[in-house]
């Protein structure tokens, strides 16, 4: 008997169904032939193969049969790639009448993430009762907003769906990087304890849909997530899922970090070349800022990173370390100092506040207290080798060309950002840092120099719009590898540090939303793709309208 081939299915496209008027290169079946289930091979033999050529563009039927789908009797069939109906039409003898060719409909199969019996039950029966056919679950798309679609093939016979059901699963189980057990951490706090309503309600359905076993654990204290991803075995699990705000998913990210490194018998100091998260890890996002989440799906919505989740989506990502010369004090992506860490420090003294409350309440009253901080600043910036296609023709030349070459900068700053994502938020839609990317091995260095507060006002209020928010004689940026930064003068005299109860010694940072304090200078480095999440690149998807706005 000739060996099968493997079964192929490309990678990504456009999700979705997909209705064409397209002649058929196969004919339609006769209502006559309803029972028949034809599996074809290329040369027409029946066997439950795959398609050599993986679609190729041919259409190979595995399976070919009769389904009622929205009423109407349909010729279905599936491919390595494909399923394909078209509304069957009965022939009429005798009419010359020249028919229109039928519509077709199609959807990839890479988009669909389920497959179901579908039974006729009485209200609390569980199993058994009546079948109906098959319901195929589509994931479809929507600019960067994914959805989940049914759709209903009915048939009463038991034999024919056992077939159709048995064949789809197998192709759903070929499909690389979708998990299969995830290990779920809940902040039960996160955005006034909405958290785990979020998971329960809109995300735990839709694993339940697609046959993920989903170990939930909801947090009981601040570094809970830490511990646990210390502790548990993670080769039982395909991926990991964090549900909550910035600051839940900043420490799930350095708790699957520091495992990776810790299962690699790595010495976790200052100078720590990190090896790549074990697992790739999926953020629901459930806070109110969600940064990261923002970046990675292009939108704040619970369904759509579920979505990304059980299709298997993943995307590299940059992380940075930050570390003082002997310490590693943090994974994370995206970082503030001055203005940025001051107000998430005051924030977190007003926990008991609303959350969007505390946030503004602690912008303004930093804001009425704003002051710089004498710092000394170096940088490695990225060589013009290094330089990402996507800023060439506007960077290359003020870039070094293939050496390493420091920056350095002092003086009094009023914030400084060092940012490996863009950091998208519902306040700054164009990115915190627009001029990094996910994956493209650079940081965004943003600092702003001393200036009058309705200057630096301004310029915060320029995020929020369509104007470049960098555009200011005392804004400049800079895409880099490293950064050093050391507070040269710990001592403000204007009694900031009492709101905040912080010693003088220490200097707030925000990192990812979360505060850390640093008596020291912090060295930040960009370690390129070092964890995977699920999602995809928005960037790359919005390529074709995006234009680089690097100064
Ligand atoms: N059970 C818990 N009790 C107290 N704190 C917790 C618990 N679980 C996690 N945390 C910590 O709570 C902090 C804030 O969490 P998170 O950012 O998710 O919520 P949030 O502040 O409501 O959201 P956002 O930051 O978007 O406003 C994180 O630093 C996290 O480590």
């Amino acid at each position: 008997m000739a060996s099968r081939a493997p079964v192929r299915f490309p990678g990504s496209g456009g999700p979705g169904v997909n209705k064409h008027l397209s002649p058929r290169s196969a004919r339609s079946d006769s209502m006559g032939e309803r029972r028949r289930v034809s599996a074809w091979s290329e040369d027409g033999g029946a066997r439950a193969g795959g398609d050599p050529g993986g679609g190729g563009g041919r259409l190979v039927p595995l399976l070919r049969g009769i389904f009622h789908v929205e009423k109407t009797s349909c010729d279905v069939s599936l491919t390595s790639s494909r399923l394909l109906w078209s509304p069957i039409r009965p022939d009429t003898p005798g009419s010359s009448k020249v028919q229109a060719q039928p519509q077709e409909a199609s959807i990839e199969l890479k988009d669909i993430f389920s497959v179901k019996l579908k039974r006729r039950r009485l209200a609390g029966q569980e199993k058994g009762g009546t079948l109906l056919g098959l319901t195929i679950f589509v994931c479809i798309r929507k600019g960067h907003k994914l959805k989940e679609k049914a759709i209903d093939f009915h048939n009463l016979s038991e034999d024919f769906c056992d077939i159709w059901h048995r064949q789809l699963k197998e192709i759903l189980n070929g499909f690389p990087n979708r998990p299969k057990c995830l290990k779920v951490i809940i902040n039960p706090h996160s955005h006034k304890g909405e958290a785990p309503n979020v998971y329960y309600r809109h995300v735990a359905p839709l694993f339940k849909l697609a046959d993920i076993q989903a170990h939930v654990t909801e947090t009981n204290y601040k570094g809970h997530a830490l511990t646990l991803l210390k502790e548990c075995e993670l080769q039982e699990y395909d991926g990991i899922v964090c549900v909550g705000g910035d600051g839940t998913v900043s420490e799930v990210v350095h708790g699957l970090l520091l495992r990776a490194q810790m299962d690699a018998g790595k010495t976790v100091n200052g100078n720590l070349s990190p090896v790549r998260a074990p697992l790739p890890l999926g953020i629901i996002p459930s806070g109110t800022t969600d940064v990261l989440a923002y970046s990675l799906h292009g939108i704040k919505h619970p369904v759509t990173a579920a979505l990304h989740i059980i299709m298997g989506n993943i995307q590299p990502v940059d992380a940075c370390t930050f570390s003082t010369e002997d310490k590693l004090l943090r994974f994370g992506f995206s970082s503030m100092f001055g203005f940025g860490g001051r107000s998430l420090a005051l924030a977190e003294k007003h926990r008991w506040m609303p959350s969007s409350q505390r946030r503004d309440f602690a912008v303004i009253k930093t804001l009425a207290s704003l002051k710089p901080d004498s710092c000394e600043l170096s940088f490695l910036p990225i060589s013009s080798q290094q330089l990402p296609f996507h800023h060439k023709r506007k960077h290359e030349d003020s870039l070094p060309e293939d050496k390493d070459e420091w920056k350095h900068i002092g003086g009094e700053l009023l914030n400084v950002s060092i940012m490996a994502i863009p950091c998208l938020c519902s306040m700054a839609p164009g990115g915190l840092a627009p001029n990094t990317r996910l994956n493209d091995g650079t940081m965004e260095l943003i600092i702003v120099r001393n200036t009058s507060r309705p200057e630096f006002v301004k310029h915060l209020k320029r995020y929020a719009t369509q104007k470049n928010q960098f555009d200011f004689p005392f804004v400049e940026t800079h895409l880099v590898k490293e950064v050093k930064l050391c507070p040269q003068n710990t001592q403000n005299g204007n009694g900031f540090y009492e709101h905040t109860e912080l010693s003088e010694d220490l200097h707030p940072w925000n990192i990812d939303g979360d505060l850390l304090e640093a008596s020291s200078e912090v060295h930040v480095r960009l370690h390129p793709e070092l964890i995977n999440l699920y999602g995809s690149n928005i960037e790359e998807l919005d390529e074709a309208k995006a234009t680089c706005n690097c100064l």
